[in-house]
């Protein structure tokens, strides 16, 4: 496909939301997905953990945050490697969300949202239904582990 689509520009006046994520990687090279729960947005949906980042925040405090929140794992900014970021329009905002990758971390993570984990390898990952702002960080991820 041709990248020059003037469709494909998104119309400004939408708010910019900023969510930072993490594929959590673990020693076989799986990657940690969760199922947005039932009454959120887009609920069913396979994302990587993590989530909106608060008035204040650094993007990797509100990661470390949400992963303590989410998974109940500890890590350090300092365990948070800058992969890439999906910037993707959606009805009513636009998403940008830098993707963090992390090898190291404390404790097992648990379900503590109700949602579901699964451990995914990358090449197994189009067998869960994502986001469409998702997309292109698979095939990226497909390519580093
Ligand atoms: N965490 C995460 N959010 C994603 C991904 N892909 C994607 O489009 N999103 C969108 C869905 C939501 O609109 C937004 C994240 O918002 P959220 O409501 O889950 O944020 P949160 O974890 O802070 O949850 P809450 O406390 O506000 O309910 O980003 C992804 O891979 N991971
Ligand atoms: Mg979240």
């Amino acid at each position: 496909m041709n990248c020059f689509d003037p469709n494909s520009t998104p119309e400004p006046g939408k708010p910019v939301l900023l969510v930072v994520a993490v594929a959590l990687v673990d020693v076989d090279g799986r990657v940690l997905l969760a199922q947005r729960p039932e009454g959120k947005s887009l609920a069913g949906l396979w994302e990587f953990p993590g989530g909106k980042v608060h008035e204040g925040e650094s993007p990797e405090y509100a990661l470390v945050r949400e992963l303590r929140e989410e998974l109940g794992i500890e890590t350090a900014g300092s365990c948070l490697a800058p992969f890439t970021f999906a910037s993707h329009s959606y009805e009513s905002f636009h998403l940008l969300m830098p993707l963090y990758v992390c090898r190291v971390w404390e404790g097992t993570p648990r379900p503590l949202e109700g949602q579901k984990l699964a451990w995914a390898r990358p090449n197994d990952m189009g067998q869960y239904p994502m986001p469409p702002a998702d997309k292109p960080l698979v095939a990226m991820l497909r390519d580093l582990l």
